[in-house]
């Protein structure tokens, strides 16, 4: 029997991700095959035998959906959740909206690459004059957060994604988990990679 039990997952396909965009803190929803793979995803834990006591998302709609629905294929729509902006994904800055073939053709594929999964290289910030700055700074959700407005990332390397999360694992989900709950983490491909890169 395994001594703890976590599971890790990355929310369904949003519709960015379809379009090849970076998506990043911009707010959208699943795609409706991003609703039919967190259904699938909710069928199989389901089948797998999991009984989750706490669940954990980001504040990003495409996480909380995920969770959501997997919950519902489970029967466990009652389980308590949590969310958190230390989960979101990676704040891909000045990249955000832009698609990413489009960029390689522009800078390059090695420069695409270096930014997407290089540990501590951190993209152009994003500014006042980007077209979703006042979208994602506007928004309500990010005046309720543990850190004052300005102090939000403007940009973030992997590492800087691991700065962030690291409090929050360590003092919220960590021990949890210790306590022996069956915790699930709906978040994003960056901060899954950046916790599990803790982890291991
Ligand atoms: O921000 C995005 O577009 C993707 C990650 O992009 P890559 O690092 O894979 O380019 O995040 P997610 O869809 O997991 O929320």
């Amino acid at each position: 029997m395994a001594k703890y039990k976590l599971i890790l997952l990355r929310h369904g396909e949003g519709a960015w991700n379809k379009e090849n965009r970076f998506c990043s803190w911009v707010d959208q929803k699943l795609s409706g095959d991003g609703v039919k793979e967190a259904q699938a995803c909710g069928r199989h834990l389901k089948n797998l035998g999991f009984e989750f006591d706490l669940v954990f998302t980001s504040v990003l709609s495409r996480s909380i959906q995920t969770a959501w629905l997997v919950l519902e294929e489970m029967g466990q729509e009652w389980v308590p959740t949590e969310a958190s902006w230390r989960l979101n994904e990676r704040h891909y800055g000045a990249l955000i909206g832009l698609n990413r073939a489009e960029m390689a053709l522009n800078h390059g594929e090695e420069q695409v690459k270096r930014w997407r999964r290089s540990y501590d290289v951190t993209p152009p910030p994003i500014t006042e004059s980007h077209p979703y700055y006042h979208e994602i700074y506007n928004d309500r959700r990010y005046k309720l957060c543990d850190v004052p407005l300005e102090k939000l990332p403007k940009a973030e390397s992997l590492k800087e994604v691991l700065d962030r999360l690291l409090p929050y694992w360590n003092e919220r989900i960590a021990p949890e988990v210790k306590k022996g709950k069956t915790v699930l983490i709906s978040a994003h491909g960056n901060s899954t990679r950046a916790l599990l890169k803790h982890l291991e």
